[in-house]
This record gives C-alpha cells, structure tokens and sequence, in this order.
C-alpha cells in the first residue's frame, strides 16, 4: 500500500528523521509510537505529502507520492492532525462536507445526493449528527476530535492518517474510536497509520507497532515484539514494567514510580499475632500474594491476614470468614482469610514458625486425630523480596515439596494427609529475587517448619 525507502527529512536544513524504510500493507492498522520529538507527526507529514524527503522515496500503490494528481490523492488518503483551536465558525455538517471536497466537479462543486448521504453516514458513525447545525468552536475538545474524523470517513480514503487521535476522548469515546477504526481496517480493508501516546491502547487494536527514537525507527513488529519492557524502558528512560492484559495475551505497560519501592511492605515474621484460636498479620501496606485460601484466594495484593481455627468442616468457611471480617471492621477486598481444623486439648490452634534469610514461614501443625484423620498442614509463607509469576507458582511446589518431605519424616503418608491452604506473599522489594536458592529456601523453611500433634498426646 505505503512504502518508505531510505527516507530522510527535516525543517530548515536539519534532518529529523533518518534512514527510514517501511511498508505498510493495505488493511493494516499502524501505530507509530515513540517519545516527545521522536518525529510521529513528522513522519505523518511525509506520509500525507506536506512534507518532501530530502532524500530517499515514498510510494503510494507503486507511484511516487509527488507524482500522485492532489485530487486523487486526496481521494485516496485522508489525514486527521492534532487537535488545535479553530477560530472559524463552520457547523458540524458543513465542517464534515469538506470531507467530500476531492468528489465535486463542475464550476459551483455543488455536491450530490450521494455526496450528502456520505456526510450523513460519517455523522452517525461518529456520533455528531445530534449536533450538526452547532458551530464547530462551541463544541468540547471530544466532540470536536469527533467531527474532524467525520471529515476524513466523509472523504471515504483507503488510506487514514491520524495523529493522537484518542488526545482529548474520554475512555468510553476513546474505545468506540478505536473499536470503529479496527472495524473499518477489517472489513472496509481501511490501512490506517496513527501517532498514539498511550502504548496500551496502541498494543491492544493495532496489528503492527512502529517504534521511533530520534528520528530513527527502533522496531517495526507486532505488539508482543515491540511493547517490551528493556526495549521501552530504553527507548522511553522510564521506569516500565510490561506484563499480558489478563484477559487476553497482549502486552501492557504499568509505570512503576520509585516511590512504590520505598513502601515497608513486610514488617518482619514477629507482626503475626496469635490469639487462641485465630493468628492474623496486618501490614501498613499490601504486598502480592498466592493462595488457595477461601476468601482472597487467586493472585492479589493484600495486607490483613488472617487464619481460624474451625472445629469441624461445614463447607461454610466463607461465611465464618466474612463474619469474622465484619466484626473486625477488615476491608474484604483487601484481606485473605483461611480456616483450620486443627486444634489442641485445650481448644489452642497450635503454631510453628520457622524463619530463614527472607523467608518466613508460620504452619499449623499436622494432626493425627484418635480415628487416624490427619488434619491442619495450613501454611503461610512470606518472603521479602521479588517474585515473578513463574516464582510464585514455582513456591506454591515448593511449599508442597515441603510439606511432603515434612510428612515423610513425621511417618505420615502423604497421600493420607490433607490438601491444606497454603499462602505465598512477597513484598516485591528486590531485597531476595526469585531463584533456584530462593525456591530451596522456601522448601527446607516449610519442611523444618512442620510438627505432628498426636491427639491426646500434645507435645
Ligand atoms: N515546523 C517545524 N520547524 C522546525 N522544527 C520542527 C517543526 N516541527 C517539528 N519540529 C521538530 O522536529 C522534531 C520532531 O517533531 P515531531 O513533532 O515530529 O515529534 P513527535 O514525535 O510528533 O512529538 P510529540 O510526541 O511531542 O508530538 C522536534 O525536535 C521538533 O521540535
């Protein structure tokens, strides 16, 4: 459709983009992403024409840019510039009419009914048909951005450029842009090239990813291969962390502000308080946990912990857990809560702890009851450092590992022993990060951390 060889351009004799080849294949949906003065809007210059390379040569469908008549390309190509104030006072139709400027012939350019219905079509499509006889500069920055995009659907182009066109949208117009824009690309083979500040929204419509810096292009690929956290935080010198959407396996950007790493995320293992048939932990801040607890089971951040003793299994530990929640005044969202069986003679839930480097790790012991049951095996670990995804589900085996290696040496079948709640948390501070050493801690601190309590024979 567009292909850029060997392009260089600039203003006033300085070259602001260098060596630039590309090409952009009809019903693609471009991004161009890059930092302040990277040279987006420059490159979207040479690309509609108003600007000429200094050297090198862009081709619209085989033909050279220049030699293209202005009226079939205008046909061909439409462009949305950044927003700026408009002084003149043109309504909203008239303003999306001009859309339909490279069609009219003859000496009045008095347009057609087609042209019309075009007009309305845009309108509607954009949602601004409510408010065509308005003047254009008694609209909001959004409705505005709206209407110009009007204009360029109006001039029904196989090619649109657009530069920020999300800049002044809320988040709802802002998705029913781009959704409207991946539906064009799929359906009416519409290519589109965009500028976009917001690397997210640019990851999750556009089909290829052009990442500029200083006037050169870094990477030209699909999103998994350009929204990359060395190649971003490089490119843009920010602290970024990329990790999937969650919902779908697109890349997404987090910033991560220095001031998240000052936070005391994890006291130390002496904050779990015991009461006689509770232990709880309650940190100033939450950190990331794992767990199959009850309530606040899955990955979260939380920061009130807490585990009841519950004598015997009624399948209705939530409630007791959200009751107990209530009564404490605990914010639900940010609280994960586990019961145990397990108990001792005198009604105590009985604890071990065990504490290695930053590993942190309080059990409740296994318990064999007078029929044999064995019961308890809750653990939680907590370690003061960095995880990644992979190191919490790699703990989460660990922890098992542990408890197996705990049973066996306690002469308890495995098998016999119960699937018990088992927490990991980690603060995220980049004190301890996840490593074969780390994963071994967390297995020897769970296994040396287990005891059996024999019914009636309490130790
Ligand atoms: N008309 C102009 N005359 C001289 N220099 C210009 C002109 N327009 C842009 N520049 C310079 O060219 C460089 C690239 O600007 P450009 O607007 O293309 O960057 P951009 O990546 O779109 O930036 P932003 O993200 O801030 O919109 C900048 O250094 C800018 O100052």
């Amino acid at each position: 459709m567009i292909h850029i060889q060997d392009v260089h351009a600039g203003y006033d004799n300085t070259n602001v983009i260098t060596d630039m080849s590309f090409t952009v294949n009809k019903g693609e949906f471009v991004g161009i992403l890059g930092p302040n003065g990277s040279g987006k809007s420059t490159l979207l210059k040479l690309l509609d024409g108003t600007l000429q390379p200094t050297k090198g040569t862009i081709r619209l469908e085989g033909t050279l840019l220049p030699e293209i008549n202005r009226k079939v390309l205008a046909q061909q190509m439409a462009a949305l510039p950044q927003l700026h104030s408009y002084s003149f006072s043109h309504t909203v139709e008239q303003t999306v009419s001009v859309g339909r400027y490279p069609y009219l012939s003859g000496l009045l350019k008095q347009g057609t009914e087609h042209d019309r219905l075009k007009v309305q079509e845009a309108m509607q499509q954009t949602g601004v048909d409510s408010m065509k006889e308005r003047p254009i500069s008694s609209l909001s920055g959004g409705e505005q951005q709206r209407v110009f995009l009007a204009q360029a659907l109006a001039q029904e182009p196989s090619l649109l450029l657009l530069d920020e066109p999300t800049n002044h949208l809320d988040y709802s117009y802002q998705q029913q842009l781009m959704d409207t824009l991946k539906k064009w690309s799929i359906e009416e083979e519409l290519t589109i090239i965009s500028t976009f500040h917001d690397i997210n929204l640019a990851s999750l419509y556009c089909d290829r990813i052009l990442l500029m810096e200083n006037g050169k292009l870094v990477k030209f690929d699909v999103p998994e291969r350009v929204v990359e956290e060395s190649t971003l935080r490089s490119v843009f010198q920010s602290t970024m962390k990329v990790q999937q959407h969650g919902f779908t396996n697109v890349p997404q950007v987090a910033l991560l502000p220095p001031h998240f790493h000052s936070l005391n995320g994890f006291d130390n293992a002496q904050s779990i308080t015991k009461e006689n048939t509770s232990m709880m932990m309650q940190l100033h801040s939450p950190i990331k946990c794992f767990t199959a607890a009850p309530v606040g089971g899955g990955i979260g951040w939380y920061n009130q912990f807490v585990l009841l003793q519950q004598y015997i299994d009624t399948n209705d530990a939530e409630d007791v857990i959200h009751s107990w929640f209530r009564n404490q005044g605990w914010i639900a969202s940010q609280s994960v809560g586990m019961t145990s069986q397990a108990t001792t003679e005198d009604g105590i839930l009985p604890l071990t702890t065990y504490q290695e480097h930053s590993v942190h790790v309080t059990t409740v012991p296994y318990q064999r009851k007078a029929n044999g049951d064995v019961i308890g095996g809750e653990a939680w670990v907590f370690v003061d450092g960095e995880l990644t995804d992979e190191g919490f589900i790699a703990a989460i085996s660990e922890i098992r590992l542990g408890q197996q290696i705990a049973l066996e040496q306690l002469g308890v079948n495995a098998a016999e022993a119960p699937l018990s709640s088992v927490l990991i948390g980690a603060t995220m501070r980049s004190e301890a990060t996840f490593s074969p050493s780390l994963l071994s801690s967390i297995r020897e601190s769970v296994s040396k951390c287990y005891k059996l309590h024999t019914e009636g024979n309490e130790e």
